[in-house]
């Protein structure tokens, strides 16, 4: 199996990668010995059946959940103790299965108060407004990025399914995340509105050099969007590779049982 991308940054740190991980809840054997690395610039897909133990990555890279054992380092750096807010400040940013958008609010509201939550520690009053505009220009530039810049004084609650997506991207966006996991971010949206996220999601990576990794069970969409494809199943890392490698794999056809990927 082939851990390290081809575009792991020349000094050798990986953008996000998790080594050893082990996540077991009441005896239950959730992660067994994932090793995951994706490097700075890469997109890498993460596929398997349902229960395959996907999202429980994602919670592990994420902070959501702390592994049983094993390490997570973002960027160079050690973040296995560390919370979730302290991961998206270091510069991880995901988004969920479930929106946890606020609904009540607009859709400006939700990218500022993402870009605000990156924080940046003790600030005097004038870096405080400094900061604040700096947080605020991020949202504006997030939200036109995903083409919501002319629904920004709506609440969050009159957008459509497709849009909320948007919105939810453009908050991790916001947050000026270099690393960002996406937790099926297709999930329920409309067959015509699947194309136009696909596209987003595909600038994003590109204009915006961002480190995608990205739960999906679409393989159309994996296939047009993902460098590498991780493949889960029964909470272990099993292949991954090229998209090409991973068609071709006997161990995914078995995974898939036959089933056309
Ligand atoms: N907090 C938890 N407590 C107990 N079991 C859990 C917990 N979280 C996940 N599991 C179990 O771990 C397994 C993996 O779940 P996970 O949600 O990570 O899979 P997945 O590959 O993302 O699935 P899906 O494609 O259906 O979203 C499942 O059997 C699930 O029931």
């Amino acid at each position: 199996m082939r851990l390290l991308g081809d575009k792991a940054s020349p000094d050798g740190t990986a953008a996000v990668a998790g080594r050893d991980l082990h996540l077991v809840i009441d005896g239950h054997h959730i992660l067994d010995s994932v090793d995951i690395e994706v490097g700075r610039g890469e997109f890498m897909a993460v596929i398997g059946p349902n229960g395959a133990g996907k999202t429980s990555l994602i919670n592990v890279l994420s902070g959501a959940a702390r592994a049983t054992s094993g390490t997570v380092s973002l960027l160079g750096r050690d973040v296995t103790g560390r919370p979730p807010h302290r991961r998206a400040r270091a510069g991880l940013g995901r988004t969920f299965q479930t929106s946890n958008l606020l609904l009540g609010r607009s859709v400006r509201e939700n990218a500022r108060l993402a870009a605000r939550a990156r924080g940046s520690g003790i600030l005097g009053n004038a870096a405080l407004v400094s900061a604040r505009g700096e947080a605020w220009d991020r949202a504006d530039e997030a939200l036109a990025l995903v083409g919501l810049d002319r629904l920004a004084g709506r609440p969050a609650s009159t957008l459509s399914h497709g849009d909320r997506r948007k919105l939810e991207l453009a908050t991790v966006l916001a947050q000026g995340s270099e690393v960002i996991l996406l937790d099926e971010p297709m999930a329920g949206v409309n067959i015509d509105d699947v194309r136009g996220l696909v596209d987003l999601v595909q600038r994003v990576h590109r204009t915006q050099a961002k480190t995608i990794v990205m739960i999906e069970h679409h393989m159309n969409v994996v296939l047009d969007l993902a460098d590498r494809i991780a493949v889960m199943h029964h909470g272990a890392l099993v292949a991954c590779g090229s998209p090409e490698e991973i068609i071709a794999s006997e161990t995914v056809q078995n995974v898939y049982m036959g089933e056309p990927l």
